[in-house]
C-alpha cells in the first residue's frame, strides 16, 4: 500500500473545521424526487468525530470546547467537504480483461451478441475461474486503491464471474476479506445469474434450479453476502427466472437488486419494485410503469451513465424518474466489459450534461441515495451525528466543481471512520 493510504494519527478526535462547504446530505433516506434539490450547505463548517462517528456538525463559530491536543485537526478552508461516496453498483472481482470487445462495439458488434457467441461476461468467467484467490484479491486491493483515491469510502461489488459454486464463492471470500482489511467498506453481492455458463447453455431452468438449490444456500450458509442480483435481460435471464431467484433469496434473508431493462424493455423495474428491491440498476429502457412503480415502492433507481456511454446506448431517464417522484443513485457499473472505469468524475460529468440532473442531485445521488442501494444509509452517505465519518475535501471550495471541472479527480483528502486514509499530496 502507499504511504498515503497509510493511517499515522491515533487522535481520539477528528475536528475538521472552516470548511468553505460541508456538505451534509442530511434529511431522510432515500431522498426521492423534489428532495434531492436539498444538500444541506453550511458555511464555514465545522464536524466532530470521536472513535470515527460524527459527534457534532455545525458553524466553526459554534464549535463545541474540545481538547485539541486530543484531535487530528484538518483545516478545510478554501475546500468543499462532502460525505465520502458510495459506489453502490460495480463488479470489481474478476480475473482477464477484454479490451479487444471494446473494440468489436465501436465496430458495431452489439453486447448481448458478443455474449450469445460465447464472448463477453463468460470470457471474464475463464479468467476469474483461472485464477487464485490471492490473484483475485490482489487485483482487488488495487481497484480499492484506485476508487479510494477518488473519494470513494464504500463500494458494492458483485460475484458473478464464477457461474459455479466454488467461484462464486471464491469471489465472495475475496470481498469479505478486503472488506475486512482495507478502508474502503465493501458490501458484497451474489449474482450467479449473471449469465448462463457454457455448460447450461439452452438449459437456463435448470441452470435457475442449480442457482436456487445448490449456490444460494451455500452463499447465505457462508454469510458472505448482503444482496442477491440478477441480470434479468432478453436471452439471459426472463422476468420469472429473476422473480425466482430473487424470491429464493429473500427466503434466505439476502435484500434484493437487479440488472433492469439495460437493454431491451423486458419490465425489470416492475419487477424490482413488486419484490422491494433495494435498488433496481441500468434502466435504459425501463418504460413509463416502471419508472412510476420504482417512485410508489421506494426503491432506488441506480443510473450508470458511463455503461450507457461505453455501450454508446440512450441514457437512462434520470430527468423523468427525479420529476416524478423517483430516488435516483448513481454508479459507475465498473467492470471488464460494459464499463472499465470507476470514475466517479466522469459519471458527475455525463449526469449533468447527458441526464440533465443538476450539481445538487448529483451529490445526492452519489452519497445518501448510494447509500440506500446497498442498504447502509443508517451508518454513511450523510453528514449527521452518530453515523461514520467518512468524508472527501475537494480541492476547491463548491460541490459545483465536481461537475465542473469535467472528468478530473478534484479529491485531495479522504477521511473514513474518522481517519485521513488518502492525501493527495503524498
Ligand atoms: N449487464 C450486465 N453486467 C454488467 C456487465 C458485465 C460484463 O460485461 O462483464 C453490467 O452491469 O453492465
Ligand atoms: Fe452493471
Ligand atoms: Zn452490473
Amino acid at each position: 500500500m502507499r504511504d498515503c493510504f497509510i493511517q499515522k494519527s491515533d487522535k481520539k478526535f477528528l475536528l475538521i473545521k472552516h470548511a468553505a462547504e460541508l456538505v451534509t446530505c442530511a434529511g431522510p433516506a432515500p431522498k426521492a424526487g423534489a428532495a434531492m434539490a436539498e444538500m444541506g450547505i453550511i458555511t464555514d463548517g465545522a464536524l466532530l468525530a470521536q472513535d470515527g462517528k460524527i459527534i457534532w456538525v455545525g458553524k466553526t463559530d459554534e464549535l463545541p470546547e474540545v481538547d485539541q491536543a486530543q484531535c487530528e485537526i484538518v483545516d478545510a478552508a478554501g475546500r468543499c467537504v462532502l460525505p465520502g461516496f458510495v459506489d453502490s453498483h460495480t463488479h470489481l472481482v474478476f480475473g482477464g480483461y477484454r479490451a479487444d470487445e471494446f473494440f468489436w462495439r465501436l465496430g458495431g458488434l452489439p453486447y448481448l451478441e458478443i455474449l450469445e457467441r460465447g464472448g463477453g461476461i463468460l470470457n471474464t468467467v475463464k479468467a476469474t475461474r483461472q485464477a487464485t484467490k490471492e490473484e483475485l484479491k490482489a487485483l482487488g486491493r488495487q481497484r480499492l486503491d484506485a476508487m479510494l483515491a477518488m473519494g470513494v469510502t464504500t463500494v458494492e461489488g458483485k460475484s458473478g464471474y464464477g457461474l459455479d459454486s466454488e467461484t462464486e464463492l471464491r469471489q465472495l471470500a475475496v470481498m469479505d476479506e478486503l472488506n475486512r482489511e482495507h478502508p474502503v467498506d465493501v458490501v458484497p453481492t451474489f449474482m450467479g445469474a449473471h449469465a448462463i455458463p457454457p455448460d447450461y447453455k439452452g438449459r437456463t431452468d435448470e441452470y435457475v434450479d442449480f442457482i436456487i438449490d445448490e449456490v444460494l444456500p451455500a452463499v447465505a450458509e457462508q454469510g458472505v453476502a448482503v444482496f442477491c442480483d440478477v441480470f434479468c435481460e432478453k436471452g439471459i435471464f426472463s422476468i420469472e427466472q429473476s422473480r425466482r431467484i430473487l424470491t429464493a433469496a429473500k427466503a434466505l434473508g439476502l435484500k434484493a437488486k437487479l440488472h433492469a431493462d439495460e437493454i431491451v424493455s423486458l419490465g425489470g423495474a416492475e419487477l424490482a419494485a413488486e419484490l422491494g428491491a433495494c435498488s433496481a440498476d441500468h434502466l435504459l429502457q425501463a418504460s413509463d410503469a416502471g419508472i412510476s412503480a420504482l417512485g410508489t415502492s421506494g426503491t432506488v433507481a441506480t443510473i450508470l451513465p458511463m455503461t450507457a456511454f461505453c455501450l454508446r446506448e440512450p441514457y437512462a431517464r434520470a430527468r423523468t424518474m427525479i420529476d416524478s417522484g423517483t430516488a435516483v443513485a448513481l454508479a459507475t457499473d465498473y467492470n471488464p466489459g460494459s464499463c472499465f472505469s470507476h470514475s466517479i468524475p466522469l459519471v458527475a460529468a455525463l449526469a449533468a450534461t447527458q441526464l440533465g440532473m443538476t450539481a445538487a442531485e448529483i451529490v445526492n445521488a452519489l452519497t445518501i441515495n448510494g447509500a440506500a442501494a446497498v442498504g447502509a444509509a443508517h451508518r454513511v452517505g450523510s453528514l449527521e451525528v452518530g453515523k461514520e465519518a467518512d468524508l472527501v475535501l475537494l480541492e476547491y471550495p463548491s460541490h459545483q466543481f465536481l461537475v465542473y471541472h469535467a472528468g478530473m479527480n478534484i479529491v485531495s483528502k479522504v477521511i473514513k471512520h474518522g481517519k485521513v486514509v488518502w492525501d493527495k499530496t503524498c
